[in-house]
């Protein structure tokens, strides 16, 4: 629209909004947006003569709003992502707003920038009905349902080019927690031209509330149905979320729209999912899972009618199939890197972001600043002691991302031998010198392009290879040894230390301006005995390296305990060491405290040493370097490879073609003892 011809549609909308006010003007067939402009004139007081600009809040202020509803905006992102590409072509940008109205993420192109900055599509801008008067999110939430609010339907005469469509979106206990939303800053057309927006935009909603529900309720089961056969198991229209006794917890909108109609025919509104259905506990608890052509139809007590429903599983029970079959793909992705994996249990997946943590409030904290940071393109630096999941953290940042895609390359800074290091970074070309190889060899940078460099041990790389790098980060580009153009990478680093690089770079030993180069943000992971989460991580583990064995082993309550109060100085990695080893020596199908290595049995290691007798010295010896095996892969795989044979040292000795003195000898070096010594040494 021309500017003259917009200001005069501006005060045609005032004088029309004037007379409404006057009660001399009514919207017909619009009632929602009648309510709405009374609203801003009689509740609100807006005074229609004077146009306001949207309220945008400071970067501080969306920090704070975002934060409440980081979880929902990291579930929503693939949703987002997909409507936005469905819309942009036809020139709309998308906007989540959190339930007050302030948009806490956004789609737009950047080319029209400045226009939708004006316009207050953009992040931050706050469509709170009291201020910003009658608009699609503003209305939506005070209306409780989608809307589209066209053109001139806007109260403010700022407004009156835009079109815009919101839907609402729930949090599984029915309230209100953000809104979805399309917006054009012009549409030449009326509001029928709109009509693909509303069941586009609601359906987008829907989809981003059942995955959030999802998301929410993923350590409980969950009964997904419909009417219809042909959708439960991918799309299923109605969630109910219910604990082991079969009360419901969480219903989503057709859920719920299910247990308000049971509650008008029969009232009270039922609690247990089985009031709900024809069945039992059990016979609900035995459905299918959610897998094609496995549905079973179940006949609602109060109307009669037929859903076709499927479970659910919690997590623990998927991630044991889950971690099983992402082995190998770990595997592959390690075979990128140069730093062959020395963890003797690296077997088990990389958790994604959301499986790193329990209830720790440090590390949620520290999960939902690494999910809003996955996508950003800013170079990450993790800090925290050894062993409390640096590298597993800097893949989690890369699967979570958008370059999940691409290689995620693990460079240890401290373990190549520093002759070695600048060719193995940037590769050479044939020839570049003497000793290569003579086809010359891609660098590790280069192959991680278009993926993640993660550098771990950073504080130990080299000064002269400190400024290399930090060309490499400043252009973008790589130069080969022996080559005579530089190479063009992009990548996002992701860098790990232990050291305290402050201390570092106050020596000379770290140069500043890499310093801030990498630490694009920081992430600082607290030691395990500092987390509050130790249970769960426990848990998780042992499920997950018995899921490896057979999976039908237990944790005996002693044994939990233990590890509960051990004082964990090696932190992750020492936790799951220990599990393996106990799982690894155990008897039967039960790990005790006895199955533990020395280090977890925290009063034990406080206690003073042990030299009374020759026995309990020997016991607290081999204790002490039964810790020590855990770093080992050979340790473990012997402990393995004995554990099956019941402890058949002789066997055992045959099988691996050597004889039963150096057997001995070697389970010495392990710390190994069979179990039936370990009785003798506990005694
Ligand atoms: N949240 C977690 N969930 C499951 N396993 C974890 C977690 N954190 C760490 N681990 C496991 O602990 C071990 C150590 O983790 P990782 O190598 O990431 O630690 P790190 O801090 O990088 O150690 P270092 O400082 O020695 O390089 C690995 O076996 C890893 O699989």
């Amino acid at each position: 629209m021309k500017a003259g011809r917009f200001e005069q549609a501006q005060r045609q909308h005032i004088a029309t909004l004037v007379r409404l006010g006057e009660g001399r003007e009514a919207l017909a067939g619009r009632e929602i947006i009648q309510r709405s402009w009374r609203r801003c004139v009689d509740d609100y007081r807006l005074d229609p003569s004077r146009p306001r600009p949207v309220r945008v809040l400071t970067h501080e202020a969306l920090v704070d709003s975002r934060e409440p509803v980081d979880e929902l905006l990291y579930v929503a992102r693939a949703g987002v992502d997909q409507l936005f590409a469905q819309v942009a072509p036809m020139g709309y940008v998308l906007l989540l707003t959190d339930r007050h109205g302030v948009t806490v993420d956004f789609r737009g192109h950047p080319d029209q920038d400045a226009a939708l900055r004006r316009a207050g599509l953009y992040l931050g801008a706050d469509w709170d009905e009291r201020h910003a008067g009658t608009c699609a999110v503003g209305t939506c939430i005070h209306e409780a349902r989608a809307l589209t609010c066209h053109q001139r339907e806007h109260f403010d005469a700022t407004h009156i080019a835009l079109t815009c469509t919101a839907a609402p979106i729930h949090d599984p206990q029915g309230r209100p927690i953000a809104v979805l939303d399309i917006s054009a800053l012009q549409s030449p057309r009326g509001l029928e031209s709109q009509s693909f927006g509303l069941p586009l935009v609601t359906l987008y909603a829907r989809m981003i509330e059942d995955a959030y529900f999802l998301h929410r309720y993923r350590d409980t089961t969950i009964l997904r149905f419909d009417t219809t056969r042909a959708f439960v198991h991918f799309n299923g229209r109605g969630l109910l979320a219910f604990d082991p006794q079969g009360r419901v917890l969480a219903a989503n909108g057709e859920g719920r729209a299910l247990i308000d109609a049971h509650a008008q025919r029969t009232p009270p509104a039922p609690t247990q999912v089985t009031q709900l259905f024809e069945a039992e506990l059990d016979d609900l608890l035995a459905l299918p899972r959610c897998e094609p052509d496995q549905l079973r139809a179940l006949r609602l007590r109060a109307s009669g009618e037929i859903r076709f429903a499927a479970l659910v599983e919690p997590r623990g029970v998927r991630s044991r199939q889950r971690d099983a079959a992402a082995t190998d793909a770990v595997t592959d992705i390690a075979t990128g890197a140069t730093t062959a994996s020395h963890d003797p249990v690296a077997t088990t997946s990389t958790p994604d972001l959301d499986r790193l943590a329990g209830d720790d409030p440090a590390m949620q904290r520290l999960l939902g600043l690494a999910r809003r940071l996955c996508r950003q393109p800013l170079n990450v630096l993790i800090r925290g002691e050894t062993g409390t999941g640096k590298e597993v953290l800097a893949r989690a940042l890369h699967a979570s991302g958008d370059r999940a895609e691409g290689p995620f390359i693990a460079v240890n800074c401290a373990a190549i031998p520093e002759s070695l290091i600048e060719s193995e970074l940037f590769g050479y070309l044939p020839g570049a010198f003497t000793g290569g190889n003579p086809k010359g060899m891609r660098g590790l940078i280069p192959q991680a392009d278009g993926g993640t460099l993660f550098l771990d041990e950073i504080g130990d790389m080299p000064l002269t290879l400190q400024s290399r790098l930090l060309r490499v980060l400043a252009e973008q580009e790589v130069m080969p040894l022996g080559a005579e153009r530089p190479v063009k990478v992009a990548l996002r680093v992701v860098t790990a230390t232990h050291r305290d690089l402050a201390a570092l770079i106050a020596e000379g030993r770290f140069r500043e301006d890499l310093y801030y180069r990498l630490n694009g943000a920081e992430l600082v992971l607290p030691p395990l005995r500092e987390r509050a989460d130790r249970r769960y991580l426990i848990q998780r583990l042992f499920a997950a390296l018995a899921a490896e064995q057979d999976g039908a082993v237990q944790l005996r309550a002693d044994a939990l305990h233990a590890l509960l109060d051990a004082p964990w100085p090696g932190n992750v990695r020492q936790l799951k060491s220990a599990l393996a080893f106990a799982l690894a020596t155990r008897e039967g199908e039960t790990v005790t405290v006895h199955d533990l290595p020395e280090s977890c049995r925290a009063g034990l290691v406080s206690a003073p040493p042990l030299a009374s007798t020759s026995a309990t010295s020997e016991a607290a010896r081999v204790r002490r370097e039964s810790d020590d095996a855990l770093a080992d892969p050979e340790g473990l795989a012997l402990a393995r490879t004995l554990a099956q044979a019941s402890w058949n040292v002789s066997q055992v000795a045959r099988q691996l073609g050597i004889s039963r003195p150096t057997l001995y000898r070697r389970m010495r070096r392990h710390g190994l003892i069979p179990p039936n010594r370990r009785e003798a040494l506990r005694g």
